[in-house]
């Protein structure tokens, strides 16, 4: 049983090209604007516990898609089945009114998502206290910061005890501290069984909260899968590559690009040769077989390191490390370039990503992008041992002795 169910979603929205032409039509009638379709044809479904990333381009549509969901918007067509309460943090402000005072917006807000007066009265005290405002909660929120408004809407939102928890870019505007203090809350909330909808640019984020995700380009869904897949296809839809092109080069699994150069091969390797295990701290090669269809210059060469949860942990180019010799290739030749680094990295399992493009990402000219080409462990230690993800080598020095005056 699903708590949330979308089916043949639309919204469209009519663009005046000036408020004026908005009151001719009133007054004048005629059409004197164009539908802007920002929601078409959008299928969804959450089951209890799951947690799905809304992820797009400006505009793509995700906040469109949230507000429809939460009922801040109608759709022009489509069903919507919600069981449970749906609560969340999106556009900041909404839900409250700006002359009253966060205490009494608790209730306002409160009861908009759902709860009753009881619920609010046993729940007040918990509010404030999370949301940290000291006297503030008393005074009228046009006073508030953006985020003070962030740290109240969050806080009676994940306390109105949602069956499914709503995060837009909103809570973007939180001081660091206060968001990782609402990130562990939404962990705390998904370890209990609780549901989340995430929009986010922080990919990062996305790969750690969510198991699947939507790609949403042009108000359509073009991709659905886990976090790791659609934060692929989501680059490819940056770099704008023809759709063709994205199928057939996900089908190979070889990566996508233009592919006038291409990466061949690749191999990791200790002093002793090939391998695909390493101590932690040991010297590392990381081996590229590239062969060039066409002539092509000033290329960079990228390799990205992600963990078991796919979460970056190293990444870098040759146009970062100021490799001033760009990579040139000519037609029908193969190149080997190798990389050598220590594998300062704590115990555990790891892909290698390797891309071929131009400047300093590969967002604008991409030759190949190769996801999880390579996997490798780590498992023992060269090092001291160490705790954590990554090896710091750490010196040690007593300095400014001094006795204690008596
Ligand atoms: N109230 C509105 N009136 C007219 N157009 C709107 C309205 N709200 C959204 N749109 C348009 O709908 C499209 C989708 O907007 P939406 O805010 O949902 O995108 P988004 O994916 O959340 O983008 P971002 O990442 O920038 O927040 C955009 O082209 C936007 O201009």
């Amino acid at each position: 049983m699903h708590i949330l169910t979308v089916k043949g979603l639309h919204k469209s929205f009519s663009l005046y090209n000036s408020p004026l032409d908005r009151l001719k039509e009133r007054l004048l009638g005629g059409q004197r604007h164009r539908q802007y379709s920002a929601i078409h044809d959008v299928n969804l479904a959450l089951a209890p516990g799951e947690s799905l990333a809304l992820i797009g381009q400006n505009g793509a549509g995700k906040s469109t898609l949230l507000k429809l969901i939460t009922g801040v918007l109608l759709a022009d067509a489509g069903v919507i089945e919600r069981r449970g309460r749906i609560t969340g943090l999106l556009e900041l402000g909404t839900g409250f009114d700006h002359e009253l005072s966060g205490m009494e917006n608790i209730s306002v807000n409160g009861s908009l998502l759902g709860m009753n007066a009881a619920e609010i009265e046993q729940r007040r005290a918990t509010i404030v206290e999370f949301a940290e405002l000291g006297d503030y909660i008393h005074e009228p929120m046009r006073t508030y910061s953006s985020g003070m408004m962030m740290r109240l809407g969050f806080s009676i939102a994940i306390h109105a005890d949602p069956a499914c928890f709503v995060v837009d870019e909103a809570l973007s505007v939180g001081d660091a501290r206060f968001q990782q203090k609402c990130l562990r809350k939404i962990r705390d909330f998904q370890s209990k069984g609780g549901s989340l909808l995430f929009v986010s640019h922080d990919l990062t984020s996305v790969k750690l909260l969510c198991n699947r995700a939507i790609v949403l380009d042009q108000g359509r869904t073009v991709f659905e899968g886990t976090p790791d897949a659609a934060v692929n296809y989501y680059y490819q839809v940056i770099a704008r590559l023809d759709q063709v092109e994205m199928v057939a080069n996900s089908a190979k699994n070889t990566g996508y690009g233009l592919k006038n150069v291409q990466i061949l091969s690749a191999e990791l390797q200790n002093r002793s040769g090939k391998t695909e295990s390493f101590s932690a701290g040991e010297q590392a090669y990381l081996n590229i077989q590239i062969i060039a269809q066409q002539a092509v210059s000033d290329l960079e060469l990228g390799i990205l390191i992600r963990d078991r949860f796919g979460q970056d942990v190293f990444g870098t180019n040759t146009a970062l490390l100021g490799n001033e010799a760009a990579l040139h290739f000519s037609a029908g030749q193969t190149t080997v370039i190798e990389l050598g680094f220590p594998m300062n990295l704590g115990i555990g399992k790891y892909t290698v990503t390797l891309a071929l493009h131009k400047d300093m990402d590969h967002l604008e000219h991409c030759e190949h992008w190769w996801d999880n080409v390579l996997e490798f462990e780590v498992a023992g230690f060269h090092t001291p041992v160490f705790a954590g993800m990554v090896y710091l080598p750490v010196t040690l020095q007593q300095t400014g002795k001094r006795d204690i005056a008596a």
